[in-house]
């Protein structure tokens, strides 16, 4: 299986991420991407090739334009208005106030387009947001010409990415904007599943009123976890989306077994809904020693994940979302890769 990769994640790497109301190193860093690459190396798992030019074409139409153009500008309109930092929103609109009109000032748009204060956008973002995309890009042309299987090792990564608003440390959706190009390439069907602790709330919002298109995801129980205000079992889809989304959220301490017999269930839905191709967002932060995560799945247990969804027998693109237990992220996800070549 072939892997794409850029240097350019380098290009984002916040001073500070806020937690726990202090500012510490961004879990989200680049060292997580080395670990993965030393580990794609060791196993020898495939070719690692560095992407093309990013095609934005596919993303102006997925997502909200002026959201992309905000995103281009943001950090050096935020430096041109004399802020001290890199760029992070001190707050949002209230649940009453109105999202109809942008501010002018910058301070105010990011606080539009932006969903959770712990993102910081850097000189480089942007960039690497991009680069980000292209390795997604390069994988979904590499199946659509023929491969069973390609994965992107995306960094930044993109599930919590909305059409219109970042955050969760995502800025563009990866894995959305495959999902659309794999429907543009002629897939009638394509389902998007999301193994990430987190609910991709950002992957939901996007195809949440679509039928071509379903989403499924395994997470943290929402009453528990980040992204807190989505990813219910109760939201099922709406309009021509109804049933196209399913959740299946587990509480603390949830152990393979579980989480695999959801596992099962989703893949039967996704068969059963006609799925033509498949996109995995691909985070191994539902790992036992995961620092921000709960559930309790064991290295080995990725490579099992990686058989049944293996089995499905889908053209699959992995995009590669989190994983912070920083020394096991690579071989929790290359064993995913594995389990699935196994199939
Ligand atoms: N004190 C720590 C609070 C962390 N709150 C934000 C969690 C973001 C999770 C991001 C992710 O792992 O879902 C992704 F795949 F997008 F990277
Ligand atoms: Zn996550």
């Amino acid at each position: 299986m072939k892997t794409f990769f850029s240097e350019d994640h380098r290009l984002h790497f916040p001073q500070a991420e806020l937690s726990g109301g202090q500012f510490v190193t961004p879990y989200e860093r680049p060292s997580r991407v080395e670990y993965v690459l030393a580990r794609l190396k060791e196993r020898q798992v495939g070719e690692i090739v560095a992407p093309g030019v990013v095609d934005l074409e596919p993303a102006r139409k997925l997502l909200d334009p002026g959201f992309l153009a905000f995103l281009e500008t943001a950090y050096d309109d935020w430096k041109a208005a004399g802020q001290g930092g890199e760029v992070i929103a001190a707050g949002m609109p209230t649940r009453r106030q109105r999202h109809d009109r942008i501010p002018r000032n910058i301070d105010g748009k990011v606080e539009y387009y932006c969903h959770a204060s712990e993102t910081a956008i850097t000189g480089g973002t942007w960039r690497a947001a991009q680069a980000s995309l292209a390795c997604a890009q390069a994988a979904q042309a590499e199946v659509a010409a023929g491969a069973r299987a390609a994965f992107a090792l995306c960094r930044p990564p993109g599930h919590h990415a909305t059409s219109d608003q970042y955050g969760g440390y995502c800025f563009l959706n990866n894995a959305a904007i495959v999902a659309q190009m794999m429907r543009d390439g002629g897939a009638g069907r394509v389902a998007v599943l999301d193994v990430d602790f987190h609910h991709g709330n950002g992957t939901q919002d996007i195809f949440y009123h679509r039928g071509d298109v379903l989403f499924a995801s395994i997470h943290g129980d929402p009453l528990d976890s980040y992204p807190y205000f989505a990813g219910y079992a109760d939201e099922t889809g709406e309009g021509e989306g109804e049933g196209a989304n399913i959740n299946v959220p587990f509480g603390p301490g949830t152990p393979y077994g579980p989480w695999a017999e959801a596992l099962d269930g989703v893949i039967g839905r996704i068969k059963d809904w006609g799925a033509e191709a498949l996109v995995v967002s691909l985070g191994v932060d539902a790992y036992k020693d995961d620092p921000i995560s709960f559930f309790k799945l064991d290295s080995p247990d990725f490579l099992d994940m990686g058989r049944r969804i293996g089995r499905m027998g889908l053209p699959t693109v992995f995009c590669m979302e989190g994983g912070y237990a920083i020394e096991q992220v690579g071989v929790n996800t290359v064993n995913v890769l594995e389990g699935f070549e196994d199939a």
